[in-house]
């Protein structure tokens, strides 16, 4: 795995801070990958995220960007910016445009870029936020979870290799932390390398492919988020709690309830395990429930609600942006908007009927993850495709791509 980012013993104190906010602290980030930075208050987690693209300079040690050191000239900074895309914690610092639009060109328009390819830029930026439409608003008018997702966009449309996110989620309602969360998702699917700093456990343990977890400026761990939240002392230490769900996880597998293996990262693996220990396999009970899937690119909101009105579904969900901004478009209500495959596997397992509303590629990978589901656990989940002005054909088979 190629290191794309690096500290070297790095070590910082604020001109008027009394102590080191950072002391010898040596990480690596991967290309691709999905890191959660996590510590409690202080533990010095923006500090080091704010050495990664050259805003502070260590007193001691080195910063590394696809191995080499950075340069802290206007040019070379201007440079790593472009490539290291910093959202702040709160949007307020980073918008300062009157309108979303200019606000989300600002960074295209000082790359240099020609009007059509800033115009193009902003349209593309903003329509992977799913604020299309939003062009002409003042962003002081809009949300905490809007403004935020405005401060993505102007980093987006910079097209850095690398996001890094201060608290992404912090201030925004549950709803609003997962539509952030899918995105960023979305975004590490895409090939960018994802970096978020957060307290929240919860949130790095199902995010996470690795986790760097500090204290008094310090990294006291890193590894695969199951490794480094099942060490209690550990995470004491931090001044953390484990996540629930790993939490109950191993204290079943300690008492021998549940057999030991990889740990569950959602309610969906977890309850499959227990029901393993307790049947032997996840048992048959009624008759599953279908899983509704629509392609957002080819399907009518009308089909869609006509679906909806026929009583035939009982929960919706929508993944990825495109999809998103055609249901806000249509008008439909979203039951999920994260973890929207599991979620929906979880009610067909219990006899209820989902519709899940997606575009392009992820309909294959909605296609696939269900049928691996069916594989592991020996429960087929009928899948069947929404077509445009066609009553749905259910299916006993996972339809194929
Ligand atoms: N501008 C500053 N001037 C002086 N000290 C600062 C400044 N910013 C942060 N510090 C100190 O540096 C240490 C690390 O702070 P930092 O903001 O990096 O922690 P954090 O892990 O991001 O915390 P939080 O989760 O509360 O945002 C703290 O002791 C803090 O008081």
């Amino acid at each position: 795995m190629t290191p794309l980012l690096e500290t070297d013993n790095v070590t910082y104190t604020y001109p008027n801070g009394p102590a080191p906010a950072l002391s010898g602290v040596s990480i690596t980030i991967t290309a691709g990958s999905k890191t959660a930075l996590v510590g409690a208050n202080g533990a010095g987690k923006s500090t080091l995220l704010l050495m990664l693209n050259g805003i502070l300079r260590p007193d001691s040690g080195e910063v590394r960007f696809s191995g080499r050191p950075l340069a802290y000239d206007n040019r070379s900074l201007r440079d790593l910016r472009r490539r290291v895309g910093f959202v702040f914690q709160n949007p307020d610092v980073q918008i300062i445009a009157p309108t979303v639009e200019a606000d989300v060109a600002f960074g295209p328009v000082n790359l240099g870029l020609s009007p059509d390819a800033v115009r193009r830029a902003v349209g593309d930026a903003l329509g992977y936020v799913g604020l299309r439409g939003y062009e002409k608003r003042p962003p002081h008018h809009l949300s905490g979870g809007e403004k935020k997702r405005v401060a993505i966009a102007g980093i987006l449309a910079m097209e850095p290799a690398v996001l890094v996110f201060d608290e992404p989620t912090s201030s925004l309602d549950p709803a609003s932390s997962e539509e952030v969360m899918e995105l960023l998702d979305e975004l590490a699917s895409g090939g960018r390398t994802v970096l978020v700093s957060t307290h929240d456990v919860e949130l790095a343990y199902r995010w996470a492919d690795s986790v760097i977890l500090m204290e008094h400026g310090r990294v006291l761990a890193r590894g695969a988020p199951e490794e480094v939240f099942s060490d209690h002392d550990l995470l004491a230490a931090a001044r953390l709690k484990p996540p629930a769900l790993l939490d109950l996880y191993n204290e079943l597998a300690l008492r021998g309830v549940i057999a030991p293996g990889a740990p569950p990262k959602s309610v969906l693996e977890f309850t499959d395990r227990v029901e393993r220990a307790m049947h032997g396999h996840v048992p048959d009970r009624d008759e599953p429930g279908q899983i509704y899937l629509c392609n957002a690119d080819l399907t009518g909101g009308d089909d869609i609600r006509a679906l909806i009105r026929s009583g035939m579904v009982d929960h919706v969900g929508a993944m990825g942006t495109r999809a998103k901004e055609f249901v806000g478009r249509e008008r439909i209500l979203l039951d999920y908007t994260y973890g929207v495959i599991d979620k929906c596997i979880l009610k067909a397992l219990n006899g209820e009927n989902s519709l899940i509303i997606t575009t392009g590629g992820m309909v294959g990978h909605v296609q696939r993850r269900i049928a691996e589901y069916g594989d592991e656990s020996g429960r087929v989940i009928p899948v069947t495709p929404v077509q445009e002005s066609a009553s749905p054909e259910p299916s006993r088979e996972p339809a194929l791509e």
